[in-house]
């Protein structure tokens, strides 16, 4: 059973194939910069890369682009596209309908259409995308994931803003969450790992990529986590600038910025960008700099693990105690010396890392908790797409079932 899992932004397309009999990843991609002449599409199979430079006008074109590579003799792996049953697509923002994954309809398409003033930054994309699929793969069953659905277990102290309850039924300003696939495949994982039943389990899970969230992760719920309304609340990021003084963006507009202007510095100008004074929303070039002494970039990397350290406090309170700390994503999984500042902050809760292990087992599946630790502390890579893939697949063989 083989299924296309896409994940699409404003101006690029991930894919992957997965045969869901083994779960073996067959080959993935990247298409960049999708609506320019140069766009790039980055194609990788058995650890070989093939890269191309065309013009992409838009996410059908990226995708038929990639349909030809998937069946290219020389760097595809498959014979033909009909082998593909079922496709799943990564959803950023599902609203308060979607507590979990479901077969794409035209009713479910209205419903992601109703929700696009709530996730401008990634519905229409995500739209998108499942249109281009509905258009090159006809008949094939479309499967939506949606990056808010684990956090719908977040009970009402945690979701609901303190502002009146006419604009939150008026608007729908609560709470959603984000990553929640990340959060899940983690959290599970990590149970698996520790060889304890996740439902006796509390559970921090960071994902540090580009986009970055925490969740408190209780028996397998989450009952809080730092993204908010929309992905820009919580711990700093790439260029988001995650919590701030909510006055911040009125007194700005007063002072003659447009909301969009507001929207943009705070959006992608803002967070490890902003703070490293527009010098990188990389953490490797940010530590890097700060190595040779740049000391904006040492404030940024102080606020950055501050401000995540708060966080885990704050969710060992919500918890009542934790028993693990998930790191995961491009920064969690891969960054020793964040990982360490971060871990340095908790030595209230009992948590205490193996540095060599930190360093050793880096990038990694591992426990990178010393044996004294009270608190296991655990890298686990992220896997989006395998979890979307088995979704789709969860969901397309009760189809044929019924
Ligand atoms: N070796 C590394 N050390 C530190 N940070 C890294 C490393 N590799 C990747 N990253 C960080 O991970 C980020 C991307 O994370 P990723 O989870 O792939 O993000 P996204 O899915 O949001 O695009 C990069 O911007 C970079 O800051
Ligand atoms: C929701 C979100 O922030 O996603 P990403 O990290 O992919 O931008
Ligand atoms: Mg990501």
């Amino acid at each position: 059973m083989k299924i296309l899992v896409i994940n699409t932004g404003s101006s690029s397309l991930k894919y992957q194939i997965l045969n869901m009999k083994d779960e073996k990843l067959l080959c993935k991609g990247l298409v960049e910069r999708i609506g320019g002449k140069d766009a790039k599409i980055i194609h990788k199979i058995d650890g070989k890369k093939h890269e191309e430079v065309i013009e992409i006008k838009d996410h059908e074109k990226a995708l038929n682009e990639v349909l030809k590579l998937i069946i290219n003799n020389e760097f595809g792996c498959l014979k033909d596209i009909k082998e593909i049953v079922a496709v799943g697509h990564r959803v950023v923002h599902g609203g308060e309908k979607f507590a979990s994954s479901v077969l794409i309809t035209n009713e479910v398409k209205k419903a992601l259409e109703e929700n696009i003033e709530l996730a401008p930054l990634h519905n229409p994309p995500n739209l998108l995308g499942i249109e281009a699929a509905e258009k090159l793969l006809p008949g094939v069953p479309m499967v939506g994931v949606f990056d808010t659905a684990f956090h719908q277990t977040m009970p009402p102290e945690a979701y609901l803003y303190p502002i009146p309850y006419e604009i939150y039924h008026k608007y729908k300003i609560r709470r959603y969450g984000f990553h929640g696939t990340s959060h899940r495949f983690v959290s599970q994982r990590a149970a698996e790992i520790l060889n304890k039943n996740i439902k006796e389990l509390k559970i921090i899970t960071v994902h540090l990529g580009n986009g970055a969230s925490i969740a408190a992760i209780d028996g397998g719920k989450v009952i809080d986590t730092s993204m908010g309304f929309t992905p820009l609340e919580g711990v700093v990021m790439g260029t988001r600038s995650g919590d701030i003084d909510p006055s911040i963006p009125i007194y700005l507009i007063r002072k003659g910025y447009t909301p969009d202007e507001v929207d943009n510095i705070l959006n992608k100008k803002s967070g490890m960008y902003g703070l490293s004074n527009y010098l990188s929303n990389d953490m490797r070039d940010i530590r890097e700099a700060k190595s040779k002494g740049d000391e904006h970039c040492k404030f940024a990397i102080d606020v950055y693990v501050y401000r995540i350290a708060k966080y885990i406090g704050a969710y060992a309170t919500a918890l009542g105690g934790v028993d693990a700390i998930i790191f995961t994503a491009g920064v969690g999984e891969n960054s020793t010396s964040i990982r360490r500042h971060v871990c340095n902050r908790l030595k209230i809760f009992g948590v205490e890392l193996d540095q060599e292990k930190n360093v050793k087992l880096n990038s990694s599946e591992a426990i990178i908790s010393s044996e004294n630790s009270k608190v296991k502390v655990l890298i686990v890579p992220t896997n989006e797409e395998l979890m979307i893939a088995r979704d789709t697949k969860d969901i397309i063989s009760k189809r044929v079932e019924a």
